[in-house]
């Protein structure tokens, strides 16, 4: 089995920035690769996460951006928000050889565009942690479970090895041979959350204070485990509606990402999101059955837009 030796993390966010010190923390060679922005100089960050359990994990981590880096050759990991996946894979086609690519993202279909650029090997974790930058490389993290990491395209092979590089004692990942039902779960979870709470502006508790919002998230939930079922895939409502009260029990009081990239005028991931579940029930002809779906994807969307006139 090939032993990779750097881990490129591209996307210096919330969860990019507690990957690296985690892995540094744990003697993996890493490295912080700029997403949204490139030909910058390479320097040191002392970056510090704060963890109820860990208390602060600090780390001095290189940061450096794509053009410093003729080629990748390693494990290259993808923390950055789905949007950026387009321009990523333009980016780094022709760059990273065989080198596995494994997406630490939320969202439906966001490794596609690896495969439609044919790159070799694509993986996918579904995060369960959350994370928040606080200040200046300073971030706040919540572990919630072990994530799991499953094979999108390629060899099997790797999927232990991708997994021994990432799994530390303080982030834990898992190797899961069906991806899929954990993806889509998660996906029609953050289609709840990413739209309900920042169109009510309000916390992800919500879901366990008040029955009309569940409610609503109950209807969503029914519409797109619709779609799951109808592409193969097996998971239940009652699964799902389990995922979304667990989700608001443990992040009570903490601000979905789409709110806090609306309130900060950052684009969001709408589209990966409602969006996507709404192409994907249009392909099935199925579009009329997520209706609530769309419509809270579209005022989520012009929520958005609006605040970033
Ligand atoms: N934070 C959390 O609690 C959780 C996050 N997730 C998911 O993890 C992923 C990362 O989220 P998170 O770290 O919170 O997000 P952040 O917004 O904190 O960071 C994302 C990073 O994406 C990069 N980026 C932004 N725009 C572009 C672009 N146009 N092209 C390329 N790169 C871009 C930026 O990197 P740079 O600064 O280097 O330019 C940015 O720092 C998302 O898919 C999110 O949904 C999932 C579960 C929990
Ligand atoms: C719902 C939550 C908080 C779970 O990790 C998440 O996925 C996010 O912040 O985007």
């Amino acid at each position: 089995m090939k032993v990779m030796e750097q881990i490129y993390i591209i996307g210096a966010g919330a969860v990019g920035k507690v990957l690296a010190v985690t892995l540094a923390l744990n003697n993996r060679k890493v490295v912080l690769l700029r997403g949204s922005v490139d030909n910058q100089g390479s320097y040191i960050e002392n970056i510090q996460v704060t963890t109820a359990q860990h208390g602060v994990m600090e780390a001095n981590i290189e940061v450096s951006s794509l053009s410093n880096v003729p080629v990748l050759n390693g494990l290259v990991v993808l923390t950055n928000k789905s949007f950026g996946n387009a321009g990523l894979a333009q980016a780094l086609k022709g760059k990273t050889g065989d080198s596995p690519i494994v997406l630490l993202q939320n969202g439906l279909g966001v490794e596609q565009v690896f495969i439609d650029h044919s790159f070799p090997q694509v993986y996918r974790c579904v995060l369960f942690m959350t994370s928040q930058v606080m200040a200046e490389n300073k971030i706040s993290f919540k572990p919630v479970a072990v994530s799991p990491i499953g094979l999108i395209k390629g060899g099997d092979n790797q999927l232990n090895n991708i997994v021994a590089q990432l799994n530390c004692p303080q982030f834990g990942f898992r190797t899961e041979s069906n991806i899929q039902p954990i993806i889509w779960k998660k996906a029609i979870a953050n289609s709840v959350f990413n739209s309900i709470c920042p169109l009510l502006d309000i916390d992800n508790g919500i879901f366990c204070r008040d029955e009309g919002v569940m409610a609503m998230a109950s209807r969503v939930i029914k519409e797109c485990v619709g779609i799951a079922q109808a592409k193969g895939v097996a998971i239940t409502e009652a699964e799902v509606t389990e995922t979304v009260l667990m989700i608001s029990r443990l992040s009570d009081g903490q601000l979905i990402s789409t709110l806090q990239d609306i309130n900060h005028k950052r684009p969001t991931e709408i589209e990966t999101l409602n969006f996507a579940m709404v192409d994907i029930a249009q392909s099935l002809q199925l579009g009329y059955t997520v209706t609530e779906t769309k419509l809270l994807g579209e005022l989520t969307k012009w929520k958005s837009d609006l605040h970033r006139l």
